[in-house]
């Protein structure tokens, strides 16, 4: 599977229709891609809290307009890393916004959505704009090689967000559920990027599963974002890893390993629950 990580860098002076457009471009541009990912929230500005209600929009806005048609012609799964999601129903907390991140199939076809469950900002930011996300999502993709020894050609891709990274129980339900690759898309600021580079590998490590990781670059709302975006095995082996400024990493990657890291080191079957 060849995944083309577009680690985006965005200042606050870059109106959101022009980011919309360089971005569905730039995803157009990732020829013989099977999955292009995206970081967080990059349409409203990952730290621009008081641009956000302005910026929200559904999944069927013009983000999602835009990377549906962007996926379609490329031919392959999009991550359309997360939007600041407004629906028509309230939520829990009365707010009826969300951090939400859009899958899109080779078709264009919206496949998934997941709205992020751990919010970050210690009472200001997210807890209080957001509502929380509850549902745990792993999606099935059609892996583009032939299938595994079983017949099967599916691969299960658990979603996250950002500062779920620190919270290793959301992950050990998504591998309960299968996944074999996590998809993170990030704004994770430079001032804690030593903490991002380590815990990717750790969730990498104890679940045995490839990390997919795209955080954003540039700086906007006075916030410097770290980059470092990577791709981990699921031995820990840091595959790529892009630095500080604007990147697309482009590899490919066998999900196979997954299957044989399982069998040749069963530390998830030592479980004790
Ligand atoms: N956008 C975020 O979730 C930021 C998370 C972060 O900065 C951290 O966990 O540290």
């Amino acid at each position: 599977m060849r995944v083309a990580v577009i680690q985006l860098a965005y200042t606050d002076s870059e109106p959101m229709a022009e980011r919309i457009h360089r971005v569905a471009s730039l995803v157009e541009s990732q020829e013989g891609a099977d999955l292009v990912v995206l970081p967080e929230l990059w349409s409203a500005g990952g730290f621009d809290y008081p641009a956000w209600p302005d910026k929200a929009q559904d999944v069927e806005g013009p983000v999602a307009q835009a990377l549906s048609e962007a996926a379609a012609n490329l031919g392959a799964y999009v991550h359309a890393g997360s939007i600041i999601e407004k629906s028509g129903e309230p939520g829990a907390e009365g707010r009826g916004l969300w951090n939400t991140s859009m899958v899109f199939d080779p078709d264009g076809e919206l496949v998934g959505t997941y709205r992020k469950i751990h919010r970050f900002g210690f009472g200001n930011g997210e807890p209080k704009l957001l509502e929380a996300g509850e549902d745990v999502v792993v999606l099935d993709f059609d892996e583009p090689s032939s299938g595994d020894e079983s017949g099967s050609n599916s691969v299960k891709v658990g979603l996250a967000t950002c500062y779920d990274l620190r919270f290793p129980e959301l992950f050990r339900k998504q591998v309960d559920e299968g996944a074999e690759i996590f998809v993170i898309p990030a704004a994770w600021p430079a001032a804690r990027i030593a903490a991002w580079r380590t815990l990717l590998q750790a969730r990498a490590i104890e679940n045995q599963v490839f990390v997919i990781a795209c955080n954003t670059a540039g700086t906007h709302a006075k916030t410097e974002m770290g980059g470092n975006s990577a791709v981990i095995s699921p031995s820990g082996e840091v595959l790529a890893e892009a630095g500080r400024g604007e990147r697309v990493l482009t590899l490919d990657i066998d999900v196979d390993e997954v299957r044989a890291a399982r069998e040749s080191f069963p530390v998830l079957s030592d479980r004790r629950l």
